[in-house]
């Protein structure tokens, strides 16, 4: 067959990838950087990306979908036992896993879980993506480059690259997508041009204002809560040059004494979550957008199969 000989000649490409790694790892700040906008929920606080939210990467020879996956980890409630599902399901219906790994942790018993379930699927291809590389010197970041060579070896995975990056330093970036791309089939773009993500919108906004509520909450609230977005209606009687878009959304806590730890002193805090989830929201939406925020009890929804379903998992 004739090969190619310039890059207008080589074949489109376009497939899915998704990011796999412990919580915290950096896969969502990651897949922001490759597709360059707020996609995907991201947060200095574990398991906060609950939904499965794809951003697109639209390049002239390619287009490459990403699936941003929570983290797996030992589960210790129903709600783990599913997301573990919808983590190894994604697994099996990829073109590439991205293995992500901090420079700046040893490689530990989580790194070492995800890596065993990863040797089981033989199939798809695993690229093993060192972040946060600007913590760390070089020194350092050797001696992780070999650890996970040798863990390869060790568990039987053969990583197709080995490759260090920086989303916030945006190094290497660019190139983490040049070696994603040839491992993607041919095909002609699954996506038209410009849409980022077909993420439902109305599951991107609750978890704008998931992320919002997680912040400044201490440590006993961040996995007691869940949003549902109830209506999303362009307010009526508007002129055509003002829009405005109403939200009702409802944050949902497991327990009547969390309650005053979301409000706070007089209503400050929700009032501040709804503020600062406002403005990303109108960021994403690209409309004003009046939001209206109900706080209620949906007691132990963890472990209540009826209640997950409620709220979307
Ligand atoms: N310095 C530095 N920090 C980073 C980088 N990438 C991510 N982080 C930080 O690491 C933390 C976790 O990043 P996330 O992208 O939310 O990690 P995640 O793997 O998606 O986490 P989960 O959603 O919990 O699975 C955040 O505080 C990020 O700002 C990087 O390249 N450099």
């Amino acid at each position: 067959m004739d090969r190619a000989s310039s890059p207008s000649q080589a074949p489109h490409r376009a497939g899915f990838a998704c990011f796999v790694g412990r919580p915290n790892a950096g896969k969502s700040t990651l897949t922001n950087a490759l597709v360059g906008t707020k996609v995907a929920i991201t947060s200095n606080r574990p398991q906060t990306t609950r939904h499965t939210v794809r951003g697109i990467v639209h390049r002239p020879d390619a287009q490459l979908v990403l699936v941003d996956t929570p983290g797996l980890h030992k589960p210790r409630t129903l709600l783990g036992e599913r997301l573990n599902d919808v983590v190894r399901t994604t697994w099996a219906e990829v073109d590439v896993i991205g293995f992500c790994l901090p420079a700046d942790q040893k490689l530990g018993p989580g790194d070492r879980y995800i890596a065993t379930e990863l040797a089981g699927i033989k199939k798809t291809p695993k690229v093993a993506i060192v972040t946060k590389t600007d913590l760390v010197d070089s020194k350092a970041l050797a001696e992780q480059l070999i650890a996970i060579h040798q863990l390869g070896e060790e568990l039987g995975i053969e990583w197709a690259e080995i490759i260090p990056v920086s989303a916030v330093g945006d190094k290497q970036v660019s190139l983490l997508a040049d070696l994603l791309v040839p491992m993607l089939p041919e095909s002609p773009p699954l996506y038209p041009e410009g849409d980022l993500t077909d993420e439902p919108e109305q599951i991107m906004v609750a978890e704008l204002i998931r992320e919002a509520a997680l912040e400044g909450v201490r440590d006993e609230l961040p996995h007691s809560i869940a949003v549902v977005v109830e209506e999303m209606l362009p307010r009526e009687d508007r002129p055509a040059n003002k829009p405005l878009l109403d939200i009702h959304a409802n944050v949902y806590i497991e327990r009547p004494s969390q309650k005053g730890i979301i409000i706070g002193p007089k209503g400050s805090r929700l009032k501040e979550v709804g503020m600062k989830s406002r403005k990303h929201i109108e960021a994403l939406l690209g409309t004003p957008v009046y939001l209206d925020l109900h706080v209620k009890v949906a007691k132990d929804w963890q472990r209540d199969p009826k209640q997950l379903r409620k709220l979307g998992f």
